[in-house]
């Protein structure tokens, strides 16, 4: 229970089909979890004293590096027991697999944030909705649910770094959209843009994971617009932040979800029972596969900006594409022969 600090703590819930009969109908975790707390050495010893012969891993690349670990220490050890990561998480940067689980839920139910975002723009003269999502690394929720609900004017996140003055910034496009439209509807992942925020990579604090901290680039961002609007037009914006975050991360996972997690929880079983073990299991091109862990954790899954996907978010949007114009840009060529 509680993450990998539940191993050495002892801290133990026996699961039985009563106990675990409609525990997919709730949200979290009905194991618990916790950030931190891994120690390779304690953990495994906790595996041998015990005298377990299976261990599932369930969560996301710092879950899977921690798997990827244990993995190794009981391979060092000569024990006989399988390790098998299973990958769970709503930002979907776990590599190399089409999605995890958690994934399509939590698009599902940031569509009912978006919407009440544009529901509260359109109703106010010079209305923005700005909702942020999940994603400390990776955009895909954002840029998923951007593409779902088609409300969405602007999608900003970890992957692809903006500006906010001058030609091609934030704050041209926002004036230029609320001129033609009278309102709009912002999507920022948590992660994005976090460079503007002062967060400066590998120094900022972290968390018992190791995970940077973030700054609300969402309250960061509402600040920045009312200022800029303000001094422009003299007038004030009507902006509404919403922030669903936890809201969509505790919900209960859709059904398509309940189907995923049943095939892995099938997979990752079946593959311990034929004696293969230090494997994530998760769908490539649609076929469940078994994946050696060190596979999906040696990179993080991030939003390939060069990707059609992204290409559809931007015609979707019409949003600019942040690239700053080059200071000698207008200046002429210099010919190859001078
Ligand atoms: N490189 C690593 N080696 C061992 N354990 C790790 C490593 N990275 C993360 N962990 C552990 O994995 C757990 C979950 O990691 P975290 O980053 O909080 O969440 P997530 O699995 O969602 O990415 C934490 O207990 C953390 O200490
Ligand atoms: O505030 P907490 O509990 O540390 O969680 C926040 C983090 O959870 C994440 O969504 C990851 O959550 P999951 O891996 O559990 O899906 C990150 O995007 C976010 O930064």
């Amino acid at each position: 229970m509680d993450g990998y600090r539940g191993f050495y703590s002892r801290n133990t819930l026996e699961l039985n089909p009563k106990v675990v009969n409609d525990i997919h109908k709730r949200g979290g975790t009905m194991l618990g979890t916790s950030r931190g707390g891994h120690d390779t050495a304690k953990i495994v010893d906790s595996i041998q004293d015990r005298g377990i012969n299976q261990v599932y891993i369930i969560g996301g690349d710092g879950t899977q590096r921690g798997a990827a670990a244990i993995y190794e220490e009981i391979r060092k050890r000569g024990m006989k027991v399988a390790v098998v990561g299973i990958p769970k998480t709503i930002d979907n940067d776990i590599a190399v697999i089409d999605r995890s689980f958690g994934f399509t839920t939590a698009v599902e139910e940031a569509q009912r944030a978006i919407s009440a975002a544009h529901t509260e723009a359109e109703s106010t003269e010079n209305g923005i909705g700005l909702v942020k999502l999940m994603g400390r690394y990776s955009g895909y929720i954002a840029m998923y649910a951007t593409l779902a609900s088609r409300d969405v004017d602007l999608c900003l996140i970890p992957e692809v770094p903006f500006y906010l003055e001058g030609e091609g910034g934030i704050n041209e496009f926002v004036l230029k959209r609320l001129k033609e439209n009278g309102h709009m509807v912002i999507v920022v992942a948590e992660g994005a843009g976090q460079e503007l925020l002062g967060i400066e990579k590998n120094t900022s604090t972290r968390d018992a994971s190791g995970n940077q901290l973030l700054h609300d680039v969402g309250l960061w961002l509402s600040a920045k617009l009312k200022e800029h609007f303000c001094a422009t037009k003299g007038e004030g914006l009507n902006l509404k932040y919403i922030d669903p975050t936890y809201m969509i991360r505790a919900i209960p996972s859709n059904g398509s979800d309940n189907v995923y997690c049943t095939l892995l929880a099938q997979s990752g079983i079946h593959g311990a029972m034929a004696g293969y073990t230090g494997y994530t299991v998760g769908p490539i091109n649609g076929r469940h596969a078994y994946i050696p862990i060190w596979r999906v954790t040696e990179k993080q899954n991030q939003v390939n900006i060069a990707d059609r996907m992204w290409a559809r978010l931007l015609s979707s949007t019409h949003q600019p594409a942040f690239i700053k114009p080059h200071k000698d840009d207008n200046e002429p060529q210099q010919r190859a022969s001078d």
